[in-house]
C-alpha cells in the first residue's frame, strides 16, 4: 500500500436542473494525510466524497490523485488508485464474506471472471485478518449484523489496494468498540484518507485536517483545532459548543447545547 497526493481544484458539482449542491472549492492533501470533512445534514458531504471518488463529474474544475486528473485516467486506473466504503449497504447478501472481499482485486484483474491469483489470496487473507474478519469468511452477508457488513466494506475497499480510500461516515452501525477499532485502522493505514464523519470529537482525534461545509460551502479548512472552533461549530450546526479540557486525559472536548440565543448564518 503507497498513499497519494489528492489535490481538488476549484471543484463544483449542480443537479441537472442547475442547483448547486458544492460551490467551487479547492484543497490539498499530502500523501497519507487522514481528511475528515464535517457539516449539517444536507451541507454537501457525501455529493463533496462522490466527486473524489470519481462518482460525480466536477461541473467545474478538477480532481487529481497524483498529479493525474481522474477523469482522464480509465475507469479500471482509477479504481486502482481510489476505494470507496459507502453508506448504502451492499445488495450482494447472496455472496460470502470472502467472495465479497474477493471483489475488491477486480481492478487488478486482467480481463473479467480472471480468476483469484497467489497475490490475490494473500491480500484478502490480510485483509480478512486486519479486520478480523476470518471466522466470518463462509458466512453470507445476509447473516451478518450491521457492524459486521461496514467492516466487511472497509475490507473489499482494502483489498483493493487503493492509495486514497473514501469513507462516507464509517462508523454508521458500529458499537463504541469497532469505531475505535475502524478509527484505529484508518488512522494507522498507510493511505491518504478522506472520510465523512458526524462525530466532531472523533473527527478531532483522528484526523490531521478538517474541511468544514455549511450550504455547500467550504467553510473551514486546517488542524482541527483551528477549524473545530466553539465560534465555528456553534454558527455552523446552529448550537451551542463548548470546548473543554477533560481530565485526566488532557485532552479536548466539544460539547453542544443547543442555543439559547439565535445565530443567524
Ligand atoms: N442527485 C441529487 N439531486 C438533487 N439533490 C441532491 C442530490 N444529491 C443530494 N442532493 C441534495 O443536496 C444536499 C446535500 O446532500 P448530501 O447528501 O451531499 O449532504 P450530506 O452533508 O452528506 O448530508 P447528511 O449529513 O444528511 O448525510 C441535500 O439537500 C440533498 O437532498
Amino acid at each position: 500500500m503507497s498513499a497519494a497526493s489528492l489535490t481538488v481544484d476549484g471543484v463544483s458539482w449542480a443537479t441537472r436542473t442547475g442547483k448547486t449542491l458544492v460551490h467551487p472549492l479547492s484543497f490539498a492533501l499530502e500523501p497519507g494525510r487522514v481528511l475528515g470533512i464535517v457539516g449539517p445534514n444536507g451541507a454537501g458531504k457525501t455529493t463533496l466524497l462522490r466527486l473524489l471518488y470519481r462518482y460525480h463529474r466536477p461541473a467545474s474544475g478538477r480532481v487529481a490523485v497524483n498529479g493525474d486528473d481522474i477523469w482522464q485516467l480509465s475507469a479500471r486506473v482509477a479504481a486502482q488508485r481510489i476505494a470507496a466504503v459507502l453508506q448504502e449497504q451492499p445488495s450482494d447478501f447472496a455472496l460470502t464474506v470472502g467472495e465479497i472481499v474477493a471483489l475488491g482485486r477486480t481492478p487488478h484483474r486482467r480481463g473479467f471472471g480472471g480468476s483469484t491469483g497467489a497475490r490475490d489470496q494473500q491480500i484478502i487473507t490480510q485483509v480478512l485478518d486486519r479486520l478480523d474478519l476470518h471466522g466470518l469468511a463462509d458466512r453470507h452477508l445476509s447473516a451478518l449484523s450491521g457492524g459486521e457488513r461496514q467492516r466487511v466494506m472497509v475490507a473489499r475497499a482494502l483489498a483493493q489496494e487503493p492509495h486514497l480510500l473514501i469513507l462516507d461516515e464509517p462508523t454508521n452501525h458500529l458499537d463504541i468498540r469497532h469505531q475505535l477499532e475502524v478509527l484505529q485502522l484508518i488512522r494507522d493505514l498507510p493511505l491518504t484518507i478522506a472520510t465523512s464523519l458526524h462525530d466532531l470529537n472523533l473527527a478531532a482525534g483522528i484526523c490531521d485536517t478538517i474541511l468544514m461545509l455549511d450550504a455547500g460551502r467550504m467553510v473551514g479548512f486546517g488542524a482541527p483545532q483551528t477549524v473545530l472552533s466553539e465560534v465555528a461549530v456553534s454558527r455552523v450546526f446552529r448550537v451551542d459548543a463548548r470546548r473543554e479540557r477533560l481530565a485526566p486525559s488532557n485532552t479536548d472536548h466539544l460539547s453542544f447545547h443547543l442555543q439559547t440565543q439565535g445565530y443567524t448564518s
